[in-house]
C-alpha cells in the first residue's frame, strides 16, 4: 500500500483531505466563553452543518477523498484498551473544573458506545449531565456556575491547526492556546493506532510534547524543498528551528524553510489567514501585513555546517524572496479586497485572503468575499465558491477548514 501521508506543495491536486463536521461543541459556546474559546459569535448548528456538508460535497465533486476526524477518532478507539488509554490521556489533559471528576468522568464517558464518546468529548460535558450522585464533599458543596466538566471543543472544524503534513509526515502541534491544546491528540492517536496510518512508521518531524507552539495554519509546503512558516501569535521562532532541523536532518528533499513574520494579532492569528499560494507563482496577500514600503521581515533557514544547526539570512521584502527560493523570474501577490482600505480589512476578517488550492491555479474560496474572489478569477484562477455565513464565524476559512493528508506532486 502506497505511504498514507504525500503532501510536496500546496497547490497539487488534492486526493485526500480531513475535516470535522461542526457538532455539538458550537451548541455549547455561551456569550461568556466566547473569547476564551476564541470565537466571535454562536454559529447556528444546522446551517453552518449544512454550509459545512456544501464544502465537503464541493471537494468530493472535484474528486477528493474526504475523511472525517470524528469517525477516524472512533475507528482507533476500537480496541478497548486503547479507548481507555485515551480517555485517561484526555482527561488528564483537560484541567477538569472539579476537584474528583476525574474518576466519575472516566465511568461516564467509557459508558458510551465509542463514536457517542467521541462526539461527547469533542462536545463537552456538562456538570448537569452527570451531577446525580449525593454530594458529600465540601468542594461538591459549593456554589460553582462554570457549567462544563469537560470543555467543548468548537475550533476542532478548523482541522488545518492542530497538526500538518509535510512530505510524507506531519507536525502534531503544540498548540498556543490553552481552548485548542487538545485538539492534537486526536492525530496523534490516530497516526499510532489508526489502521490506515499505523502500519507506516509515519515520520513526525515535530511533537505535540515539544514546547514550543506552532499551527498548521502557519505551515506552508511550497514545494517539495521549500516549506513557508509564519512567525505569528500562534507559532514560536524556537519552533519554526527546531522543525527546520528536524526536516532537514530526516527528509532529504526539503532543503529550505521559509520564516515570514507577521503582525501578532487576532486578524492575522496565522500565515494562512494572510497569504495562501493558488498557483506555481500566484500567492493571496493582506496587504497590511507589509509596512508602508511594502517590506517585512522574512528569514532564509538552510541546513547548517555543524549538526542540529541552521543558517539563518534575513530578506526584507516578501515577493524576491518567494521567487529566489522557489526560482521564478516573476511572481504574482494578489491583495485581499483589491487593496482597498475598507474591503480588504473587511474581507481578509473572513478570510478572503484563506484560499485552498485543489488544484494548481484552481481554488476554494468563501463566497461572501466577492471583491478578492473577482480579482482572484481577473488573475486567471478559477475560483470555487462556498457558503460561508456561518462557517466565518469561526474565523477561519477554507484553508483553515481542511487538512490535506494527499495530493498529488507537482511534475
Ligand atoms: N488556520 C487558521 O487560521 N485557522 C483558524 C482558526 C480559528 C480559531 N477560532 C482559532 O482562533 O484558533
Amino acid at each position: 500500500m502506497k505511504h498514507p501521508i504525500n503532501v510536496t506543495s500546496e497547490i497539487g491536486t488534492l486526493k485526500t483531505v480531513l475535516l470535522k463536521r461542526p457538532g455539538k461543541e458550537v451548541e455549547n459556546l455561551t456569550p461568556e466563553y466566547l473569547q476564551r474559546l476564541l470565537f466571535d459569535d454562536i454559529p447556528y448548528l444546522p446551517i453552518i452543518q449544512r454550509e459545512h456538508d456544501y464544502f465537503a460535497e464541493t471537494l468530493k465533486n472535484r474528486g477528493t477523498e474526504v475523511l472525517y476526524l470524528e469517525k477516524l477518532v472512533a475507528e482507533t478507539l476500537s480496541d478497548e484498551n486503547i479507548r481507555k488509554q485515551f480517555v485517561d490521556e484526555m482527561l488528564a489533559e483537560s484541567q477538569l473544573t472539579a476537584n474528583g471528576a476525574t474518576a466519575v468522568l472516566k465511568e461516564y464517558l467509557l459508558s458510551f458506545p465509542t463514536q457517542e464518546m467521541v462526539d461527547k468529548i469533542m462536545g463537552g460535558v456538562l456538570k448537569k449531565e452527570i451531577d446525580t450522585k449525593k454530594k458529600t464533599h465540601l468542594y461538591e458543596l459549593m456554589e460553582d456556575h462554570y457549567p462544563f466538566y469537560l470543555d467543548p471543543m468548537p475550533n476542532l472544524y478548523f482541522t488545518r491547526d492542530p497538526a500538518a503534513s509535510i512530505g510524507s509526515g506531519l507536525s502534531i502541534n503544540k498548540m498556543r492556546e490553552p481552548a485548542r491544546q487538545r485538539e492534537s491528540l486526536f492525530m496523534q492517536y490516530i497516526i499510532k493506532y489508526h489502521p490506515r496510518f499505523a502500519s507506516h512508521d509515519v515520520p513526525v518531524w515535530l511533537d505535540r510534547d515539544y514546547q514550543f507552539s506552532i499551527e498548521g495554519g502557519d505551515e506552508l509546503v511550497l514545494n517539495d524543498e521549500v516549506v513557508a512558516i509564519g512567525v505569528s501569535a500562534r507559532t514560536s521562532a524556537k519552533a519554526i528551528e527546531q522543525i527546520a532541523i528536524n526536516l532537514f536532518k530526516k527528509q532529504d528533499s526539503f532543503k529550505k524553510v521559509v520564516a515570514v513574520e507577521i503582525p501578532k494579532c487576532r486578524a492575522f492569528m496565522h500565515l494562512d489567514t494572510v497569504f495562501t499560494m493558488v498557483d506555481y507563482d500566484k500567492f493571496t496577500i493582506h496587504p497590511e501585513i507589509q509596512d508602508s514600503n511594502g517590506q517585512m521581515n522574512v528569514y532564509i533557514l538552510e541546513k547548517g555546517k555543524e549538526e542540529n544547526t541552521v543558517s539563518i539570512s534575513h530578506r526584507n521584502n516578501l515577493q524576491e524572496a518567494l521567487k529566489e527560493v522557489l526560482g521564478l523570474s516573476e511572481l504574482v501577490l494578489i491583495p485581499c479586497g483589491g487593496g482597498d482600505e475598507i474591503a480588504a480589512s473587511r474581507e481578509q476578517w473572513n478570510d478572503g485572503s484563506n484560499t485552498l488550492a485543489i488544484a494548481p491555479g484552481v481554488v476554494v474560496t468563501y463566497d461572501r468575499n466577492y471583491i478578492s474572489n473577482e480579482l482572484l478569477r481577473q488573475h486567471g484562477i478559477e475560483v470555487i465558491e462556498v457558503l460561508s455565513s456561518e462557517l466565518s464565524r469561526g474565523r477561519g476559512g477554507p484553508r483553515c477548514m481542511s487538512m490535506p493528508i494527499v495530493r498529488e506532486n507537482l511534475k
